[in-house]
This record gives structure tokens, sequence and C-alpha cells, in this order.
């Protein structure tokens, strides 16, 4: 990869909204809504079915997959392997979320199931990846403070966000449901997803200074979204690389 620049994240970005990519999420019950808005203002489409009978036409249909296990039941696992089996079979990006896989071994096991079918990324907060360990190949994402994306020897990381983003629930489900947005106009994988936290970042510090609380920062998140440009990217950008080849 060479190095992801801001002005790279803007054209990617750019790229996003030009191309309305279908996002496809099996997503869990919390945020639904919260997610599919995140991939709408972004410039994504996003589908949220888990029927059965219709996950396959839908991620047939998609450009990238994003899985979220944050409420599992039998049906729900059963549509995400028919999901993941389509993706997969059409060689189409695809994005696991493995929340709250600290709080369950069976939920802890279904996802390491999922990390051996090769998600082109996996991404969590510093408890659930810690519990996941190394993912050989596929593109690990520890978000929080400051997010760390690691592929390989290569590291990343994205200083951008606001304190508000860890008193709103959803907005790791929702970053994963804008990654596998730019993973569908972007091949490289840890330039997507570095894009896509940078464009969350800034659009979170935007937006802070509009709220009076976490409720208020939720809506103003979205706006900031919608509305994040160019010059809120190259003014606000905090990208850092760890090797040297990369800067
Ligand atoms: N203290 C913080 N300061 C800035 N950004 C944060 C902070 N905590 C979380 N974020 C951001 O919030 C999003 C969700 O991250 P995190 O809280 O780690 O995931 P989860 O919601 O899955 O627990 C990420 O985009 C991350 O960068
Ligand atoms: C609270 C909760 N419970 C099941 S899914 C979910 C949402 C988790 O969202 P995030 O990890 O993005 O804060
Ligand atoms: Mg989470």
């Amino acid at each position: 990869m060479s190095a992801i620049t801001a002005q790279a994240v803007a054209d990617m970005l750019a790229r996003v909204r030009q191309a309305r990519p279908r996002v496809h999420c099996l997503m869990n019950s919390v945020v639904q809504k919260f997610t599919a808005d995140g991939i709408t203002v972004i410039g994504g489409l996003p589908s949220m079915t888990g029927s059965l009978e219709e996950v396959e036409s839908f991620v047939g249909r998609a450009d990238a997959l994003t899985v979220n296990l944050g409420t599992l039941d039998a049906e729900r696992r059963e549509a995400i392997r028919l999901g993941v089996a389509v993706a997969r079979a059409q060689g189409k990006p695809w994005i696991v979320d493995p929340v709250h896989c600290d709080y369950s071994p069976s939920r802890l096991a279904f996802a390491r199931e999922l990390i051996a079918l090769q998600p082109t990324v996996v991404r969590g907060n510093r408890a659930e990846m810690a519990l996941i360990g190394e993912t050989p190949g596929i593109l690990r994402i520890v978000t929080g403070p400051v997010d760390l994306l690691q592929l390989g020897k290569t590291s990343v990381e994205i200083g951008n966000g606001h304190p508000f983003m860890a008193q709103v629930t959803g907005t790791g489900c929702l970053s994963g449901g804008v990654i596998a947005a730019f993973l569908a106009v972007e091949p490289d994988a840890l330039a997507a997803a570095s894009a896509a936290l940078t464009v969350t970042g800034v659009a979170a510090e935007r937006a802070a200074p509009h709220a009076r609380g976490p409720g208020t920062f939720s809506a103003a998140f979205l706006d900031a979204l919608a509305a994040v440009g160019d010059t809120d990217i190259l003014s606000l950008a905090r990208i850092r690389h760890d090797h040297p080849e990369h800067d």
C-alpha cells in the first residue's frame, strides 16, 4: 500500500458518493437504523434484511457485506452463514464485527468460525479484539480513542474521533457499515478502512461543537457525515503510518 494521505481520503469519499455502493448489513437489532443512516449519509445504499428467504438475493446484489454479531440467535447465525457464502463465492468484500464476543464463549466460537472464512476485515473494540487475537491475512482493526489498523507488518493509526462517540451506542457498528461502503470502491482494504475511519472521526470532530450531549451529538454526527468535505478532511485528518516504507 502507498501512503494514505488526507487527499487520498477525500478522493475516496468522493468515489463513494459518486458510486453509491450497495451495502448489505446483517446487523444487530439494536442499531439497525443508526447504521443504515450512517451508510446513507456517506453516500451508500444500505439494505438490512436478515430473512433466510432473502439474504442470498440481497447479498448477491450488494457491493459489500457487513456482518455484526451484536444480537445473535439460531436464525441469524444461519442468515450470516448464507450471506457470507454468497459474498465469498462472488468475491465481494465483507467485514465482521464480533460485538460482545468477550461476553459469551459461543459467540466467540462463532466469530472464530467466520474469521476462518477469511473476511476482508475484522473490526472490534479493544476488549473484543484482545480475545480475537491475531488475524493472519485479514485486516485487523481495533478502534478506540486512536484506531489501529494492521495488515501483516503494515499498520496505520487514525487519531480522529471524539469522546462522545463512546457515549453513543452503535458508533462501532456504524463504522463497520461505512468501512464496507469504502471497501466497495477501493480494493486496497487498508487504504479503504483508513479512509472510512478518518471520515467518521473527522465528522465526529465537526459535530461535537454543535452537540449539547450524546443525544444531540448522535444527530449532529449524522449531519456532519453528510456534509464532511475536502476542506474538513485536509485540515483535520490525523493519519500515522508506522512503517517508514509507507511514509
Ligand atoms: N475516546 C474516544 N475518542 C475518540 N474516538 C473514539 C473514542 N472512543 C471511541 N471512539 C470512536 O468511536 C468508534 C467506535 O469505537 P469503539 O468505541 O472502540 O467501538 P464499539 O462501539 O464497538 O465499542 C470508532 O470510530 C472510534 O474511533
Ligand atoms: C448494546 C448492544 N447490544 C447488542 S448489539 C449492541 C450495540 C453495540 O454497538 P456498538 O458496539 O457499536 O457501540
Ligand atoms: Mg461494538
